[in-house]
């Protein structure tokens, strides 16, 4: 596996080793003696999945200590991570990945940080790890297209849920 810095710190774009042959793949999507070498030690206790449809977009959210280990296992999804850390330098700086079933890339998200995807193919399954159990009370939601952040996406008026169209803070 190959572990990149990003643009932003604390954020790592992971490429996971491949195996092919004559069968198809076979990837390892987590092996934790190896995330520790690389540095990555933490300890994940839920897994998720979500499957959406083309041009849905989930997000941006986040909450104040999960990190999260983000992969494509089906499809192809735009994820843009963005810094949500008002105390921050950083706040409101991000960057896009595109994540996809043949790519094998991961993408690990700190804590403070929210992250938004949105399917670009006609169906796409979002998986990630996360190192706390879910507390919907504890997340944040801001807007895909919140003025302050001035992210590019692909398409202009993406499927929403509620609570996304309306970006409240929670
Ligand atoms: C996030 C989550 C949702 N749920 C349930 C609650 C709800 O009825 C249903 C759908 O939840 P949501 O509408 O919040 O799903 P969704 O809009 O996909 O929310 C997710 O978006 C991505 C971008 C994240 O980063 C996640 O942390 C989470 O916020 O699933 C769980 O049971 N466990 C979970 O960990």
């Amino acid at each position: 596996m190959q572990v990149k810095e990003t643009s932003l710190p604390g954020v790592k774009l992971i490429e996971v080793d491949r195996f092919e042959d004559f069968r198809g793949t076979y990837i390892e999507s987590f092996n934790k003696e190896d995330y520790v070498k690389q540095g990555i030690d933490i300890d994940f206790v839920q897994d998720d999945f979500s499957m959406s449809r083309k041009h849905v977009l989930r997000g941006i959210h986040g909450d104040q200590e999960t990190w999260k280990l983000v992969s494509c296992i089906f499809g192809s999804f735009r994820l843009v991570v963005v810094n949500c850390d008002p105390d921050s330098e950083w706040f409101g700086k991000w960057e896009a990945f595109d994540l996809s079933e043949t790519n094998y890339r991961q993408v690990l998200i700190p804590p403070k940080y929210g992250n938004a995807h949105l399917v670009l193919s006609d169906q796409a399954i979002f998986h990630y790890k996360q190192s706390t159990y879910y507390n919907p009370h504890g997340q944040f939601t801001y807007r895909f297209d919140d003025p302050r952040f001035n992210i590019w996406w692909p398409v202009k008026n993406p499927i929403l849920s509620q609570r996304d169209d309306l970006g409240k803070r929670v």
